[in-house]
């Protein structure tokens, strides 16, 4: 039995299988609490938790993914290290992404990547979202059963962002095998772990497309390249992306676009794929649900509120307090790690009644934060939210009778279930199921 009291929520693999018992715990000591390692603070009350997100001038992101590892790179003696800590940004890993940056850059940056996630965009993705659901589907229907997680959530959020993007068609195979096996924020990692990272491959492939669409749209080359139209992807999407502007007129240089293309990678990849995994885990072990949702398919948009709020897939990120203030009654020193907690606010007592119950039809499930609040609130939501729902609907519409798999998960009064040993988020390792293919 792990020691709450003493554990280390970044190294103590004891506590990932369920975090949750872990933040009542700590949430029972007090909405936020100071924890014994790192100098780090952890939040799990609802409305301190959107106080944090809100208050950009004393709780700096630049640490959004990174928590206290590796730290501030200088010694703290003062209050207030906004412009210290600012000076600082290019020695800290993952500080120049757009979830860390902040003020006009954050802004800057958060405008390119918006006309992606606009209603008409969304609209055009319909197709895409249900034909990539049902080609997945084909590859194992015959089968009988499916590890979920591998087989159909992680390729399904890389092919999504991809046609999000506009990649061509010969590339997604890489970006699917590349991303394969890849685990965010690892347990006990390393400084020199955080840097490998199998975006930084995903960004070079980026990098050369949009190189070579800024490259042809270059007035010198204009000419030239006019003779070739159609070979340059005129119009598409990474073409859109690789000539788009700051809200002032300046442009980004290569490598921001490259960076942020390469984001929506890691944000809404494994982010995307181990909610579904969430879902299916209730689905399959709750067959009043399963038939439920199976004869009322408009009722999954009210599954997946209250699946994000009971058990959604981001566990915690980090803030980084940079002027010393309070904070649910407590003195939050400048220098601090936040260890922010959506999962641990959309289960406090105060703001969900029987937190711990999930029910489909509970008022205001929506107000959950599994997608944030404030300047960083997930920009990829509606996206995401339509990628569940529509992978839900395709998937109850083609299987029928799903079930855990008893060979993987043990016998069905007592399932279990492993998760991958990350602090960020809830990710289910594997999901093996079983079901009836429905003859179509
Ligand atoms: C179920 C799926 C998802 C969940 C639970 C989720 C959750 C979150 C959360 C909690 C944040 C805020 C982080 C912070 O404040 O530190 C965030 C930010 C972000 N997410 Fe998502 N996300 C999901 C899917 C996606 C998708 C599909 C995309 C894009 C393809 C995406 C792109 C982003 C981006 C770009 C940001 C940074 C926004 C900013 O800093 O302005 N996310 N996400």
């Amino acid at each position: 039995m792990t020691d709450y009291q003493t554990a280390d929520f970044y190294a103590d693999v004891a506590l990932v299988d369920d975090p949750h018992a872990y933040f009542d715990f700590l949430r029972g000591q007090g909405p936020v609490t100071r924890l014994p390692h790192r100098n780090v603070v952890a939040v799990t009350g609802y409305e301190e938790t959107v106080q944090v997100m809100l208050d950009t001038e004393h709780f700096s992101s630049i640490n959004a993914v990174t928590g206290p590892i590796p730290g501030v790179p200088f010694e703290v003696t003062s209050d207030d290290i906004t412009a210290q800590l600012e000076a600082a940004r290019p020695k800290m890993p993952f500080a120049d992404q757009v979830v860390t940056e902040q003020g006009v850059r954050h802004s800057n940056l958060r405008s390119i990547i918006a006309p992606l996630f606009t209603p008409g965009r969304l609209k055009a993705m319909e197709t895409p979202l249900r034909d990539t659901a049902d080609a997945l589907i084909d590859e194992f229907i015959g089968d009988g059963r499916v590890n979920l997680v591998q087989q159909y959530g992680g390729p399904y959020a890389t092919l999504i962002i991809a046609d999000l993007l506009g990649i061509p068609q010969k590339g997604r195979r890489q970006f699917r095998d590349l991303l394969k096996d890849a685990v965010p924020a690892v347990i006990g990692a390393t400084p020199e772990d955080m840097m490998k990272n199998p975006l930084v491959s995903i960004g070079k492939t980026l990098f050369g497309y949009i190189a070579k669409r800024r490259l042809v749209h270059h007035p010198l080359l204009r000419p030239v390249t006019r003779m070739f139209a159609g070979a340059t992807g005129e119009g598409d999407i990474l073409t859109r992306l690789a000539l788009a502007k700051f809200p002032d007129g300046s442009r980004p240089t290569l490598v921001d676009l490259t960076a942020l293309g390469a984001f929506l990678f890691g944000a809404g990849q494994d982010t995307t794929n181990r909610l579904l995994a969430n879902a299916f885990r209730v689905i399959a072990t709750r067959p009043d649900i399963q038939v439920d949702l199976r004869a009322n398919p408009k009722r999954i948009p009210a599954f997946i509120e209250e699946l994000l709020r009971f058990d959604g897939s981001v566990k915690s990120g980090g803030r980084l307090c940079q002027k010393t203030t309070m904070l649910g009654g407590l003195e939050i020193k400048a220098g601090t790690t936040i260890l922010l907690s959506h999962m641990a606010a959309n289960r406090d007592p105060r703001r969900f009644e029987d937190p711990g119950v999930f029910n489909m039809d509970r008022p205001r499930a929506k107000e959950h934060l599994a997608f944030g609040r404030g300047a960083h609130t997930c920009i990829g939501a509606p996206l995401a939210r339509r990628e569940v729902s529509v992978s839900i609907e395709r998937l109850l519409a083609r299987l029928d009778n799903i079930r855990l798999s008893p060979a993987h998960h043990g016998a069905a009064g007592q399932p279990s279930f492993e998760y991958e040993p990350t602090y960020i988020l809830r990710a289910l390792r594997n999901l093996h199921l079983e079901f009836d293919p429905i003859a179509e």
